[in-house]
Order: structure tokens, then C-alpha cells, then sequence
């Protein structure tokens, strides 16, 4: 059986909602098949970041060497990547290798307020792997940090994604969870032509660890089965809002979503009808 394949360059979070166990469960549940290069391991709960361990460059680097080496990905997500080093090491690796379909997750602060990306890194992230992308993935305080603009209206928004773009993103997903002024989550995808917006429902929730990366997980998946990214776009937001929507409520903090919604949804639709 012939299966597509989808590697993630992230940090663990060991409480399972974010981080390479979210996208290994997103991966998993839209059918392909994931592979995980892991850059840190955090000691993580839903109540914050009580500790983070990196790993080294070096051996970042070896974890995609072994998988460019012998199992072609055909997508490619980063998520958290933490400093200059490794960032670098990825950027060249994923750069060897050719691979097209790159999802950035341009990972910064978790929820709690704990740095996931040192602060010197973040040029890097720009000279060398945004270049590379195919799509990213920022939420709005990234997108400013990433543009030195303030993102207050919709026009903000755009003019985010534009520069964006001109530093070398392909397309540019600018995730609306962070503004709340409306009753939407509404999120800006441009693609160097055009803007299009993918908008849900706005979920009254604390449960909303790990949205972030469970979304870029199902674009990637999406990428990996050969759909355009528009489609996996639009997949990958049904997919975050079904696992929003039907939370797990675990832990006392921000609880993780819910990964398997989605499939529950499809299959109690196929036994009672929509
Ligand atoms: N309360 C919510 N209700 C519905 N969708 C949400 C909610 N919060 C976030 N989302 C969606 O989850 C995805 C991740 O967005 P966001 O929370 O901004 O990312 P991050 O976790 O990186 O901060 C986006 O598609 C966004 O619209
Ligand atoms: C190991 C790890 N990677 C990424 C994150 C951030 O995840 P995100 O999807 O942005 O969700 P929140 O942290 O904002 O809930 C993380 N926490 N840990």
C-alpha cells in the first residue's frame, strides 16, 4: 500500500496537547504517515512551560540526515525550533534535500508565556528557512515580531502577509486565534496574488493548547496527499475547529484539543447521515 509520508521538526511537549505530539496525531488521523526530527524536549503541562531541554544542532541535524537519507518526506513542518543553531542546521538540510512542501510554524511563546525561540534567532528564522517555505503559519504577535508591525485591523493584516512574502514565504497563513474582536476566527491566507480568508465560529473555550500546531500539522498532512495548499488550507481548518469544538477538557490550565473529532464526525455522519 502505498502511503504519503510527513516529517515534523519540533519540540516535545510532554503533556501531549502541542509541540511533535500534536502534529503525530494529526498526521495520524488524516492518514499519513509521520516521522519526527525532535529540536527540544519541554517539560509541559496545561498549566505552562516548567522546563526546556534543547537539543543539539548536530544532533537535529542527523535526525533529518537519517530520514532525507532513506524516507523522502513529501511534506515537512517545522514547529518549535529555539535558537540560531538549529534553525540553521534545518534550514541547510531542508535546503539539501529540495523538499518543496515546507510548512514554517514560526513558533515563539507558548500560551503560559514561556520563550520557545530565542529572541537572536529570530533573523535567522528570516534569512534562512522563510525563504524556504511553501507556506507560514504565524499568529498575530509573530507576525508582528516577524514584520515589525502592529496588527490592529484587517488592513494591518494584509500588509503583514505582503512583507511576509517579499521576505520569501510562498504563502503567507496569518492565523486569526489572537484577535478577539469579533465572534469569528478568522484567518488571512496570501499567496503573492491573492488574500483569501478561511472563517469559523469563534469557540468559547480554555482548551486551546497546541491550536497552532495541530493546524500546520493538517496542512502539511494535506501537502503530503498532493492537495494544493488552498485545499489543505480549507481542510485543515475543519480540522481545528471539529477539535476545538468537541474539546477534551483535560488538566487544570489550557487543555489540548481534540485530534480524533474530526474522523468521529465523518464517520457518525457515514452510519446516521448528515
Ligand atoms: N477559540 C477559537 N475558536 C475557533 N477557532 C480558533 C480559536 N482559537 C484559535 N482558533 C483557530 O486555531 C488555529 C490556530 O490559531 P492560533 O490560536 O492563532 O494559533 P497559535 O496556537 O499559534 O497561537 C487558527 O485556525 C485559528 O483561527
Ligand atoms: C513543544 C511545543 N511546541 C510548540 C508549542 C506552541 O504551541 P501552539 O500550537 O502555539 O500552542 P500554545 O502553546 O499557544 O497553546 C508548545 N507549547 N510546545
Amino acid at each position: 500500500m502505498k502511503v504519503n509520508k510527513a516529517l515534523t521538526i519540533a519540540g516535545s511537549d510532554s503533556g501531549g496537547g502541542a509541540g511533535i505530539q500534536a502534529d503525530l496525531k494529526t498526521f495520524q488521523e488524516l492518514g499519513v504517515f509521520g516521522m519526527s526530527a525532535l529540536t527540544a524536549v519541554t517539560a509541559q503541562n496545561t498549566k505552562g512551560v516548567q522546563d526546556v531541554y534543547p537539543m543539539s544542532a548536530e544532533a537535529v541535524v542527523a535526525q533529518i540526515t537519517s530520514i532525507g537519507e532513506d524516507l523522502a518526506p513529501d511534506a515537512v513542518k517545522t514547529g518549535m525550533l529555539f535558537n540560531a543553531e538549529i534553525i540553521e542546521g534545518v534550514s541547510r538540510e531542508i535546503a539539501r534535500y529540495k523538499w518543496r512542501n515546507v510548512v514554517i510554524d514560526p513558533v515563539m511563546i507558548a500560551k503560559g508565556g514561556a520563550s520557545l525561540l530565542q529572541k537572536e534567532a529570530i533573523s535567522s528564522m528570516k534569512e534562512y528557512l522563510i525563504p524556504l517555505s511553501m507556506v507560514i503559519t504565524p499568529n498575530i504577535p509573530e507576525a508582528e515580531v516577524l514584520t515589525g508591525l502592529t496588527i490592529k485591523t484587517d488592513q494591518d493584516k494584509k500588509d503583514a502577509a505582503r512583507k511576509l512574502h517579499d521576505i520569501g514565504a510562498r504563502n503567507v497563513m496569518i492565523k486569526g486565534g489572537h484577535d478577539e474582536s469579533g465572534n469569528d476566527a478568522t484567518d488571512l491566507l496570501f499567496n503573492g496574488q491573492n488574500f483569501y480568508e478561511f472563517r469559523s465560529k469563534r469557540i468559547q473555550t480554555v482548551n486551546t493548547h497546541g491550536t497552532g500546531c495541530t493546524f500546520s500539522a493538517a496542512i502539511t498532512a494535506g501537502l503530503a496527499e498532493g492537495l494544493t495548499v488552498l485545499n489543505a488550507v480549507e481542510c485543515a481548518k475543519k480540522f481545528i475547529q471539529a477539535a476545538i469544538e468537541d474539546d477534551l477538557q483535560l488538566g487544570s490550565g489550557h487543555g489540548p484539543t481534540n485530534h480524533w473529532a474530526y474522523n468521529r464526525r465523518k464517520k457518525e455522519t457515514l452510519v446516521h447521515g448528515s
